[in-house]
């Protein structure tokens, strides 16, 4: 945890972006290596309605996520960001297509399991926080844990929450806490269960530009030190910077792709994007 920005910083996105290869990282550098796919979808449909008034929101959409890597998901409103993360995290169910966790298919799963998948193996961090307000931000972030009725890694526990500065905030409750510390807490929570991977839906959307600068070296930080696997859905050209992969959705599919990016390389495609709609065939 060395020579890394504090998490109060915003991230500079060039200064920030990974390899890292620090002599400690050597797990997360080979994560990054070898490029495993950590979540994956096959031929994704998503379909709202039917007959007439049936949408189809995800267009047969292949895609993976390497383990370690932050990627962002970009695209005009409507494109189908938000189904797309949805059903990668098991939250909304695909109309047809394939859906892995590793090497769990959701699709082959009943409710429990998906529940039980969803509390094990990923984090989620929503635009909204989703923090509940009658408990202190430490019973927030040990919530998930206490309710699979297991004891948190209490070592793990204090070296997020430090890490997140968070440390003095512990007993209070999220209506006593600035956006950004509610959404730090948000990032503490999915993070202590060491997820396979973190989905954050528009995670800074409601910060200033100095809460969301925090959260964005988090999640930064979260891949780089920890050697998480990060993928958020951003309208935010400076955000989606900060990764090291951007897929652009257009109409249900996926249209594009840029490795580390700029803002102005991302700003270009999404222009592109914005001026010429793909056509469906
Ligand atoms: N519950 C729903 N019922 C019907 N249609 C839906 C529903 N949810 C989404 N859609 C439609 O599916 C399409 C994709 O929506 P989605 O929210 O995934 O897009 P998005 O790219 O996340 O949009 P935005 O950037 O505006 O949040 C849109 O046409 C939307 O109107």
């Amino acid at each position: 945890m060395t020579g890394l920005p504090p998490a109060a910083a915003a991230p500079d996105p060039d200064s920030a972006r990974p390899a890292v290869a620090q002599a400690t990282d050597l797990v997360v550098v080979a994560q990054a290596t070898d490029l495993v796919a950590v979540a994956q979808a096959t031929d994704l449909i998503k379909d709202y309605g039917s007959g007439d008034t049936r949408v189809r929101a995800l267009d047969g959409v292949n895609v993976e996520f390497a383990a370690g890597e932050f990627t962002a998901i970009m695209g005009p409103s409507g494109s189908g960001k938000s189904t797309l993360m949805h059903c990668l995290a098991g939250l909304d169910a695909a109309s047809s297509g394939s859906v892995r966790i590793g090497d769990t298919e959701l699709t082959a799963l009943n409710d429990d399991q998906l529940t039980a998948l969803r509390r094990d193996r990923i984090g989620f961090v929503f635009q909204s926080f989703n923090l509940v307000p009658t408990l202190t931000a430490l019973e927030n972030i040990t919530l998930p844990s206490d309710i699979a009725g297991r004891q948190a890694d209490r070592a793990w526990l204090d070296q997020v929450v430090q890490r997140l500065g968070l440390a003095d905030r512990l007993n209070h409750r999220p209506g006593e806490l600035s956006g950004g510390q509610q959404q730090r807490v948000a990032c503490a929570r999915a993070l202590v269960g060491r997820p396979a991977i973190l989905f954050g839906d528009e995670p800074t959307g409601n910060l200033d530009s100095r809460s969301s600068g925090e959260v964005l070296a988090i999640l930064r930080a979260a891949v780089d030190e920890f050697g998480q696997t990060v993928v958020i859905v951003t309208h935010d050209p400076r955000a989606a910077a900060c990764a090291d992969r951007v897929v652009f959705l257009a109409d249900g599919r996926i249209v594009d792709e840029l490795r580390n990016p700029t803002a102005d390389s991302i700003l270009d495609r999404m222009r592109g994007l914005e001026e010429s709609p793909v056509a469906r065939s």
